[in-house]
């Protein structure tokens, strides 16, 4: 039998970073998504190996259940009903069963979803011999959450197929998983997500798999229904980083400076707050939302402002909120920073049929493509447009 999940990417319309430290933040799913396959081998395959398939890399690793048994059985049994932390220890011997795999230099950040994918698929499957395939429509490494939707979806797979979810697969097309068993995805999600972010505060698994609007604070989520439709232009930098790099350099300003870092995360911590009552307040006319969206701007700025004051900025980032400012357009960095992705509100008062940007390029803005939560993308025009 084989089975599919997917599960959507994110954008963090305010919050980030200093969500780690307790402050809340407001997020979106983006119909972007991570698929997987699951396929379990038969007798008659005759095939005892665990292979992962990295469709667009693209890459395929091969272990024998024997070697991972012999490696992981050193340190202890993974396999488990409940999410469990991968240990110091697990980690170890893990990482020596994707060394064996040689990654090349160039794709070795891959080695940390690698990783995860072996702790996940142990500690919810055990031993079986399986192919998995994956597939992404998000760019990874660039604040757009693929690795909490690679997280998600496999876990979703792994549980579609375990004892511990009750799907119905009598009928054809997608099944979705009830509460109980969404929240066990996303607890087993984020025990990936930490192998891959090392101090993840669990808001990118958790708009991933809950789906929608969230606002997530000290481990709780609340679900934001919008009143406003928002349209939000996403500019990718193609400049390459790591969430878990960037993480742990505002932990350590945070180390040196906790004063001064304990009165930006509280100033975030505010942002986040009146952004998400605005998001839901009613808008009864035109004039409402023209207010609402210039507050939503006015708060973007000054949640960037806080993120160069964390240090996660970046030269790129500056380009593009430069050039959309000229446009009297507010933009803010998305997800870890550093590069990645950038977004920008387009509001209702400004008519996108054509909008002239970068150097009198034309940028076509209609279609844009409907996302989840009220929220529009345009993902990946800009890519090719945008030099540094
Ligand atoms: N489809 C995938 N296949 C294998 N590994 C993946 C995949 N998607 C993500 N990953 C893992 O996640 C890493 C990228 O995660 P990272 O958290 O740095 O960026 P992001 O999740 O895209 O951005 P952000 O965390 O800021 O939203 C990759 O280097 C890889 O290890
Ligand atoms: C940078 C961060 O705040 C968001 C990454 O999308 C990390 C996290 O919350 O886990
Ligand atoms: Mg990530």
């Amino acid at each position: 039998m084989e089975v599919r999940a997917r599960a959507p990417g994110k954008i963090i319309l305010a919050g980030e970073h200093a969500v780690v430290h307790g402050s809340a933040a407001v997020a979106a799913s983006i119909n972007l998504y991570t698929h997987v396959s699951l396929r379990f081998h038969s007798i008659s395959d005759n095939d005892h190996t665990l292979k992962l398939h990295l469709k667009d890399m693209p890459l395929e690793f091969s272990w024998s259940i024997e070697r991972i048994k012999e490696v992981l059985q050193e340190v202890g049994c993974p396999f488990s009903s409940t999410p469990t932390t991968c240990t110091p220890e697990f980690i170890k011997s893990i990482a020596a069963l994707v060394i064996e795999q040689n990654i090349p230099e160039a794709k070795i950040g891959l080695a940390s979803g690698v990783s995860a994918f072996l702790w996940l698929y142990t500690c919810i499957q055990g031993f079986k011999p399986a192919t998995v395939v994956i597939t992404s429509e998000l760019p990874l490494g660039s604040g757009l959450g693929s690795s909490a939707s690679f997280c998600v979806s496999l876990s979703a797979a792994l549980l579609a197929l375990s004892d511990s979810a009750s799907l119905d697969f009598s009928h054809q097309g997608w099944s979705v998983f009830g509460e109980n068993e969404l929240e066990l995805v996303n607890k087993w999600a984020f025990e990936g997500e930490k192998i891959i972010h090392g101090k993840p505060s669990g808001i990118d698994n958790s708009v991933s798999t809950f789906g929608n609007m969230i606002k997530f604070k000290s481990g709780s989520l609340t679900r934001l229904s919008s009143n406003m439709p928002l349209k939000m232009l996403v500019t990718n930098t193609k400049v390459g980083r790591n969430t878990k790099a960037l993480v742990a350099g505002v932990s350590e300003r945070t180390l040196r400076h906790p004063d001064a870092m304990k009165a930006v995360f509280n100033a975030v911590d505010l942002i986040s707050e009146e952004l998400s009552t605005i998001i839901q307040s009613p808008a009864p006319d035109e004039l409402s939302i023209t207010e609402k969206e210039e507050k939503l701007e006015e708060l973007m700025e000054m949640n960037q402002g806080l993120l160069q004051c964390m240090g996660v900025s970046h030269a790129s980032i500056e380009t593009v909120l430069r050039t959309t400012l000229k446009y009297k357009l507010a933009s803010k960095l998305t997800g870890a920073g550093g590069g990645g992705c950038v977004l920008t509100l387009l509001p209702t008062r400004i008519h996108f049929q054509i909008l002239f940007i970068f150097g009198g390029i034309i940028l076509v803005m209609t279609p844009l493509i409907s996302i989840f939560s009220h929220c529009m993308l345009l993902y990946s025009m800009m890519n090719s447009m945008i030099k540094y």
